[in-house]
């Protein structure tokens, strides 16, 4: 990868203060991104301190301004001496508090677009507004590492937490980082943190202690722990089994809901898209859709998320085999169930004959998310 340097990437790359918010991040590819940026205005490395400062001062009001705004934004990585095209043209607009779902084909730039909005990576062409403030190729890594600070929050597939320090240390972190609340308030804060998130019990447990949904809860409650106005999920529920992503996905809806929180959230699971006000499907770098889902069904999803997890808190929520929606890239093509031999299913869905569905898949519920049998009943809304 060395060949790939340009001196004064090299350069700038060894200036870089360290981040707080690089303990949340856990992906090699934030790194070797930050090398191979192809900007397609190499007159943009100039940095104007002015022009940062008055962009930072910018009075953003979230009641008439987007908290996000994408204006035609591109991203090209260098591989070899190649440019690879992650996105092209995306304009994209978010309000306060929206909860958005990106859908799409394996490689069509939904990770990109998360880490461009979560300033991991700068765009090659195009203007990124995060609350107000304006990001593009010459912002300062100082205001982008604010930025992240103050404003957002990551969850990730992998839950990243760091293995040395408890539940408890790992939530109190980001705000020490910070270094606005005293000792005792940031303590008092993460407990209350993590009684939120039902981990209560658990404040003194390291993580490989944890399940790991209760680690997804501990870096969800790290996440939100310095207030942030967006929540940057990037398969969230990826890594966990049907009652974890039930409680995780509750947390989150709750989040959005009452702490008017935007969350940004990248999955594969189709089953999870109607808990958003929005759902973007990308390929090949672009905005391919952009779905609003009914409100009806939306809080006609959560109600019935809030009554499965109150039955899993009384542990009346038993193991069964069940039906689950499989994730293929094309999540629009439908197939018929038990239909000529395209979907085999168990005896005991029978009733589900020849409905119609994206590519699905059996398992046992220990093994992965399932889709229970309602979501794929006949007047399924996705
Ligand atoms: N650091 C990088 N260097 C080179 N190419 C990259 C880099 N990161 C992403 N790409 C390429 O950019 C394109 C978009 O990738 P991206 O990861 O954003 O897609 P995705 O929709 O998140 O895919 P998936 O669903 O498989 O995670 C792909 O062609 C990918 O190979």
């Amino acid at each position: 990868m060395a060949s790939h340097f340009t001196p004064t990437e090299e350069r700038k790359e060894h200036t870089t203060p360290p981040d707080a918010f690089a303990l949340q991040i856990g992906s090699d590819r934030f790194a070797q991104s930050r090398f191979q940026e192809a900007p397609s205005d190499p007159g943009l490395y100039g940095y104007d301190p002015e022009e940062a400062q008055k962009e930072e001062e910018s009075k953003y009001n979230p009641q008439t301004e987007e908290v996000i705004k994408l204006v035609n934004v591109h991203k090209t990585y260098l591989l070899g001496l190649e440019g690879v095209p992650a996105l092209r043209g995306v304009n994209l607009s978010i309000k306060a508090g929206e909860f958005i779902t990106i859908l799409g084909t394996s490689g069509g730039g939904k990770t990109t677009m998360l880490n461009i909005i979560g300033t991991i990576d700068k765009p090659s062409k195009g203007d990124v507004y995060i609350c107000g403030l304006r990001i593009k190729y010459s912002t300062k890594d100082q205001l982008l590492a604010s930025i992240r600070l103050n404003k957002l929050g990551f969850v990730f597939q992998t839950f990243n937490l760091i293995g040395s320090l408890t539940a408890l240390e790992n939530v109190e972190l980001p705000m020490q980082l910070r270094g606005k609340l005293s000792r005792d308030q940031v303590r008092k804060r993460a407990v209350a943190l993590l009684e939120e998130v039902g981990l209560g019990s658990r404040l003194d447990h390291f993580p490989n202690q944890l399940s790991g949904g209760e680690q997804q809860r501990v870096t969800i409650a790290r996440a939100i722990s310095n207030n942030p106005s967006i929540l940057l999920l990037d398969e969230p529920t990826g890594d966990l089994d049907t009652r974890s992503t039930d409680i995780v996905m509750k947390i989150l809806v709750d989040l959005c809901q009452q702490k008017k929180i935007t969350m940004i959230m990248v999955t594969h699971d189709v089953s999870l898209k109607s808990f958003a006000n929005r759902v973007v499907r990308m390929a090949d770098g672009k905005i391919a859709k952009i779905e609003e889902i009914d409100p009806s069904i939306r809080d006609d999803m959560i109600k019935h998320l809030s009554d499965r997890v109150d039955l899993i808190h009384k542990g009346e929520v038993k193991d069964t085999l069940a039906i689950r929606e499989g994730i293929s890239g094309q999540d629009d093509v439908k197939q018929t169930i038990g239909g000529h031999g395209k979907v085999t299913i168990p005896v005991n869905f029978t009733d589900l004959q020849g409905i119609e569905t994206s590519k699905t898949s059996v398992r046992k519920p220990s093994d992965y998310p399932v889709l229970r049998e309602r979501f794929v009943s006949p007047s399924r809304r996705y």
